[in-house]
């Protein structure tokens, strides 16, 4: 139930299940406006006057459903429509089926309703919600009377979140099979209220000619390509972390990169340290190891002679000469050695490419096996200018655009975090909280996906775990988070796993 389909893909989904049968159009009509119909009378059965708003399309077909079922149940009813239902559509079978009055959607007033069921549009919305039905959406919306909507609520485009024109901020959203990108990205995750993905007799099997390449980022989607420990492993199999420490007033990125590296299970963890802040870095660690680092060539050499399996260059490191200077040789398997496999590049280290892009993108894909960036929405657009500002792409969209650039796994960050890698495949993060808006907690973000790569997880994988794992973290320590508890709310993220 992970992947996620845009409407293009729903459509096939609903022409591939109506041509093996049994069901043809209107029998899934049926069924969808049944499931709605049985969560409206479960949630609200006391509900007074129910508005049904039919809209042109199969949307609104399946609204009079809805309103036929909900009637022959007793509820009172009544069906608004601007526009009537196209010839030879499946709408039109179910307007017929349904032998209540139709009002018209100017003669609807939201104070003489207790439910509104929005059936206006859903997959097929192509331009902006405008004219009475802009209005509408705004008084229902600003009269906080609850809104069951049908598939999506009106005005929020299924394939990118964005909302065209005005759209109802629902309570309850029922969609049909799979949820589409719009019910996961902002702003249309939030007008969604509750999701409930129903079974409206879609055959799963319609997926194997799809092959959907976008998902909601659950555990199912990494969970196999965890490690996990054998009796007769050691500290440097379970990986080497090195995180490159920021000048004496900057260090505490880096350690906060080492630490959540260390948690989530790296074996071992160096800080390698400018020769100014080598002191406030013993003066801070304990099990994590510190090395001096001078230059790239120092850097290099230790990765390569001390089997670094991955590294973490950004957070607080400030300096953008020396990190133009390092990725190309971090990057290069000739300097670094075959035991390092990934490199994840946060904050300065993204910044430091602002003016020259290209010099990043050409280096990358060329040696090392994983190049994982993790950009806020300031960095993606520094970084990804054209991509980044483009009107036209959705946040998927651009995420999955800048991982063809960069020949890198983009974690596209923020309240719906979006992980790409360069073959296309693209998540949607959906379990964060805002507590994750601190300071710091990229850092620790940063650190755990150089972890999860340090122990052999393929770089998409450590990408979608670390991002799952950190809001999991966040979640169970609550308010009054700041980043230092994230990596040591680990151990019980990984334990409530089943991870141990
Ligand atoms: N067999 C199927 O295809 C099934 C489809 N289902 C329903 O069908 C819906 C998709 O149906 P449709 O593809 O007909 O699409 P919609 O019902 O979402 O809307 C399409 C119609 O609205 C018009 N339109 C789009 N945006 C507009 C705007 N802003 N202002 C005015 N008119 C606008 C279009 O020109 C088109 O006539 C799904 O969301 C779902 O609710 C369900 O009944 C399940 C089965
Ligand atoms: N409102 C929010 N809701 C959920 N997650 C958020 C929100 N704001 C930020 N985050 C998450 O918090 C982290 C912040 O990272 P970043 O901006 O790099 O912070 P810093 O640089 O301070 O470490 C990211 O993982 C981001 O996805
Ligand atoms: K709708």
């Amino acid at each position: 139930m992970h992947e996620l389909l845009t409407p293009m893909e729903m459509g096939e989904a609903d022409r591939l299940a109506i041509a093996a049968g049994p069901c043809d159009g209107y029998a899934l009509m049926r069924n969808a406006g049944a499931v709605i119909a049985q969560a409206v009378l479960s949630r609200f059965p006391d509900a007074g006057r129910i508005a049904i708003l039919c809209g042109p399309g199969n949307n609104g077909g399946d609204g009079y459903v809805v309103a036929k079922l909900l009637e022959e149940a007793g509820l009172d009813v009544a069906c608004f429509r601007n526009h009537a239902p196209r010839e030879g559509s499946d709408a039109l079978l179910a307007a017929a089926d349904y032998h209540g009055p139709v009002h018209l959607l100017d003669n609807f007033t939201p104070g003489d309703f207790e439910l509104v069921i929005d059936a206006l549009y859903g997959a097929g919305l192509s331009r902006p919600i405008d004219g009475i039905e802009r209005l509408i959406v705004e008084a229902v919306n600003a009269s906080g009377m609850p809104v069951v909507a049908v598939d999506l609520p009106s005005g929020v485009s299924g394939a990118s979140g964005a909302v065209l024109g005005a759209a109802f901020e629902a309570m309850l959203t029922v969609t049909f099979f799979r949820k589409k990108p719009g019910h996961v990205l902002q702003p249309g995750r939030d007008r969604c209220g509750e999701i409930v993905v129903a079974d409206i007799g879609i055959r799963e099997n319609v997926l194997d000619a799809i092959t959907p390449q976008c998902f909601e980022n659950t555990p199912y989607l990494w969970l196999r390509a965890f490690p996990t420990l054998s009796n007769d492993t050691h500290k440097y199999r379970r990986g080497h972390v090195a995180v490159f420490s920021g000048g004496p007033t900057a260090t505490g990125a880096a350690r906060l990169s080492a630490r959540a590296a260390a948690r989530i299970g790296a074996g071992a963890v160096t800080v390698l340290s400018p020769p100014d802040a080598l002191l406030v870095n013993a003066a801070h660690l304990t099990s994590i190891m510190l090395r001096k680092t001078e230059s790239v060539a120092d850097a290099v050499d230790f990765i390569r002679d001390r089997k670094v399996f991955s590294a973490v260059l950004g957070p607080g490191f400030g300096d953008a000469a020396r990190i133009c200077a390092l990725v190309p040789a971090l990057l290069d398997r000739h300097q670094t050695g075959e035991a390092f496999k990934g490199l994840v590049l946060d904050a300065d280290a993204l910044t430091a490419f602002e003016d020259n892009p290209h010099m990043l993108f050409d280096a990358a894909g060329k040696h090392v096996d994983a190049l994982v960036l993790t950009p806020h929405e300031g960095e993606f657009q520094r970084l990804f200018g054209s991509i980044g500002v483009d009107p036209t792409l959705s946040k998927l969209e651009k995420a999955r655009a800048a991982a063809r650039r960069a020949n890198a796994v983009i974690i596209y960050k923020g309240p719906d975090t979006v992980i790409a890698a360069p073959d296309g495949r693209v998540a949607i993060n959906t379990n964060a909280t805002p507590l994750l808006a601190t300071a710091g907690s990229g850092d620790v973000l940063a650190g755990m996906v150089a972890g999860m790569l340090a122990q052999g997880m393929p770089a998409f994988e450590a990408a979608t775990a670390a991002v799952w794992l950190h809001a999991d973290a966040a979640k169970r320590f609550g308010p009054g988070l700041i980043a230092e508890d994230l990596p040591e709310m680990l151990p019980e993220v990984l334990v409530g796993l089943g991870l141990n």
